[in-house]
């Protein structure tokens, strides 16, 4: 996809989707837009109805269609409203490469629900050998990062490759490629690093401590992992009839350490630093350490699935630049502009990239 010397506008690419119902590309929006509303990072604050955050709670992951047959009429008419605003990145793969024609493609990809399928233990959420493989090709052609809620060496430990950048803890935690960049292999590896909650540590250690006492230790199925500059607690394997007092208990704990915040992700409670920085900023920082920050001619393609991911396709959104890419198989709220089922087909997206780029070399 990157051909020098053909550079096209923004223009171009709207014509590419005029005839569309979708927003793509995204918009550029104003300063006021650019505000962190944080919608789904609710601070403990404004956590006052515990319901609320017990609704938050079940529907923190995919929904099942078990449904009677007018009301899974109803389901199906919402399902193709938001294919239509959402449509699959697959099937509209033609019109995503025109619009990245000529342009510095650069990839973002979240790991757990996007490379890797979502299982209940979470040390458990291997990737494929052809996810690697087709992860590896697109490196091969265009800056690849990984923006993980996980801590860096973990989700290093799952994807195994160096030749690409880290964004761990849900971006407090980025390095550069350790192995030589393919396309220049003269120069040498770059370390970025970037850790701006780093004097939260020492806190996030104490809190996990408590967290694993009060809570791993007290609800049957809980687990609390320690993702280095902010915490998961899992509430995947706990009864549903728990879930309140496990809220509770973290609340409890939290309560002494005004300097946290308390977020969620697919069935898990995420405890990080009151900071302004998510992965919406990890992906500014990448885009600005690529040298990319004030070309007008980048294509960022970033792919997630969570809420966390939010803020990334909130930047794209912001930036009127490259696409969001939501892997879901269910209507969710998103401003992502297109969208993915499931890992396969990220994969099989993937390896669509990396043959478009070869055709056009
Ligand atoms: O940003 P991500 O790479 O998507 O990481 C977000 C969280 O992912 C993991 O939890 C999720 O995946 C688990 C394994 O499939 C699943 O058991 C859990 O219910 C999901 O929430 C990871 O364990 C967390 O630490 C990450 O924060």
């Amino acid at each position: 996809m990157t051909k020098p010397g053909v550079v096209l506008g923004p223009e171009d690419a709207a014509v590419v989707a005029a005839a569309r119902h979708f927003s793509f590309p995204p918009p550029r929006t104003t300063g006021a837009d650019s505000c962190r509303k944080l919608a789904a990072q609710v601070d403990l604050g404004a956590a006052a109805v515990m319901g609320s955050w017990l609704d938050s709670m079940k529907a923190s992951s995919p929904r099942h269609k078990l449904m009677a047959a007018p009301l899974a009429g109803a389901a199906d008419a919402e399902h193709d409203d938001w294919m239509e605003r959402h449509p699959s990145a697959l099937e509209r793969f033609d019109a995503l490469a025109a619009a990245a024609k000529g342009k510095q493609v650069a990839v973002f990809l979240d790991y757990d629900g996007t490379l890797s399928p979502i299982v209940e233990d979470p040390d458990s959420a291997v990737m494929t050998d052809e996810m690697r493989e087709a992860v590896r090709s697109v490196a091969a052609r265009f800056p690849t990062a990984i923006v993980s809620g996980r801590c860096r060496d973990k989700v290093f430990g799952f994807v195994k490759l160096e030749e690409l950048y880290y964004a761990g803890s849900h971006g407090m935690d980025i390095r550069g490629p350790t192995a030589a960049d393919p396309n220049n292999p003269g120069k040498e590896a770059r370390s970025v690093l970037c850790q701006p909650a780093a004097e939260f540590l020492p806190v996030i250690e104490e809190v996990y401590g408590a967290l694993v006492g009060s809570v791993e230790a007290a609800i049957p199925g809980a687990k609390v992992e320690n993702n280095k500059f902010c915490l998961s607690v899992h509430f995947r394997c706990v009864e549903e009839a728990e879930w309140g007092d496990l809220f509770d208990r973290v609340r409890a704990v939290l309560k002494d350490y005004p300097g946290l915040r308390l977020t969620q992700g697919r069935k898990v409670l995420e405890v990080r630093p009151m900071i302004k920085w998510d992965k919406g900023k990890a992906l500014e920082f990448l885009l600005d350490a690529l040298g990319y920050a004030e070309r007008s001619d980048v294509f960022p393609i970033y792919i997630g699935d969570d809420r966390t991911d939010e803020d990334a396709f909130k930047v794209l959104r912001s930036r009127g630049q490259g696409a969001g890419i939501l892997v879901s198989k269910f209507p969710k709220e998103t401003t992502a502009s297109f969208s993915l089922r499931e890992p396969a087909e990220v994969r099989d997206f993937l390896r669509r990239l990396v043959d478009d780029d070869a055709n056009a070399t």
